[in-house]
């Protein structure tokens, strides 16, 4: 799946905003790309447009190699079948009258994946134990309310892998749990990913969440619409280039607040988020950035260049001056 310079313009009170502006991604199966940025970074609407669930404004989305845009209904079905999207929020995507079993075997029948009731309460079956659902039985009669969040979103993932997907799309997915039980379905997406081969494009804005998911994969930092920062996930958190980035690293909490305060006060001008329908000029980041240079920043989007092997970032101050290696 490859995001070629996709936009998404939406039509607000406060004029035209572009969530997301010529965004380049891409993820196979297998690999785990994830992307990370501050609420109102675009994330959502990048991983929409990713899912085939709403068409961008500009750019293309492929899946192997063809538009998804120009398919036909029956190849865009079996796309839209391909690419599953896990919601962060399980409760409000599973039907509250339906019972675990009926949720896993609607779409299992409906695509005739299997043939037969019985068949298909057994695949259900078998789908809980994949995401630790065990015994089944308990599950299977269940309705979502009378279950605690974290076994919703092994439900909601139990049902993304009914119709055996090669990416699942996970947007936040673990953000509403408990750290505890958020790390259990952390390992739980782990395990899938190496056992079954599936691709990972994985929401969220926790870098620290990338880190423990997405280290053998990629990590894209997005701010305010625009890729700032991409490359290996290990090369993001222990030597990122762009100041945003390193502001985010700062923020990850330490086990001593005060220490997490005074990093991340030190790297911002500003905490002030600028808004998407007035984007200050040049670089976005520039009003809270601690390398602001007047001239240098404020005047082109700076774009998304190679600042080392396989990394990039889009900064006019480390393209002039090259990435600064990470202190030891
Ligand atoms: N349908 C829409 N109409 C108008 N504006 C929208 C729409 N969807 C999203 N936006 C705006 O686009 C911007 C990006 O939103 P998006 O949900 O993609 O960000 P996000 O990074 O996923 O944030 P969060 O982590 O809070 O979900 C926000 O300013 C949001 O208000």
């Amino acid at each position: 799946m490859t995001l070629s310079g996709v936009s998404q313009v939406f039509d607000t009170k406060a004029g035209p905003i572009r969530a997301v502006d010529h965004a380049n991604l891409s993820v196979n199966p297998g690999e785990v790309l994830c992307l990370v940025g501050e609420s109102g970074s675009g994330k959502t609407t990048a991983a929409r447009m990713a899912a085939g669930l709403t068409r961008p404004s500009g750019g293309e989305v492929k899946y192997d190699g063809t538009d998804i845009w120009s398919l036909n209904k029956k190849d865009f079905s079996t796309f839209r079948r391909s690419v599953q999207y896990v919601h962060q929020d399980p409760y409000a995507s599973l039907n509250p009258t339906r019972t675990i079993q009926q949720t896993l075997t609607a779409p299992l029948l409906k695509h005739g994946v299997v043939k037969g009731a019985k068949a298909a309460a057994d695949r259900a079956a078998e789908l809980l134990t994949k995401v630790d659902l065990t015994p089944p039985e308990n599950y299977l009669p269940k309705y979502p309310h009378q279950l605690s969040g974290g076994q919703r979103q092994r439900v909601a993932v139990a049902r993304a892998l009914t119709l055996d997907p090669k990416l699942i799309i996970a947007d936040e997915s673990t953000s509403m749990l408990d750290v505890s039980i958020r790390i259990s379905v952390l390992a739980m997406l782990g395990r899938l990913r190496d056992e079954l081969g599936v691709g990972f494009l994985f929401i969220t804005h926790d870098l620290a969440i990338a880190k423990y998911f997405g280290w053998r994969g990629k990590t894209a930092v997005m701010y305010l619409g625009r890729i700032v920062e991409f490359g290996p996930t290990p090369k993001i958190i222990n030597a990122p280039t762009h100041p945003y980035t390193r502001a985010l690293i700062e923020a990850i909490p330490e086990p001593d607040p005060d220490l997490t305060r005074t990093k991340s006060a030190g790297s911002l001008r500003s905490l002030e988020i600028p808004s998407l329908a007035n984007l200050p000029s040049g670089c976005a980041f520039h009003p809270r950035c601690g390398r602001f240079e007047p001239g240098l920043c404020d005047g082109e989007v700076p774009e998304l260049v190679g600042v080392r092997a396989g990394q990039s970032a889009a900064c006019h101050v480390v393209a002039r001056d090259g990435a600064e290696e990470p202190e030891r």
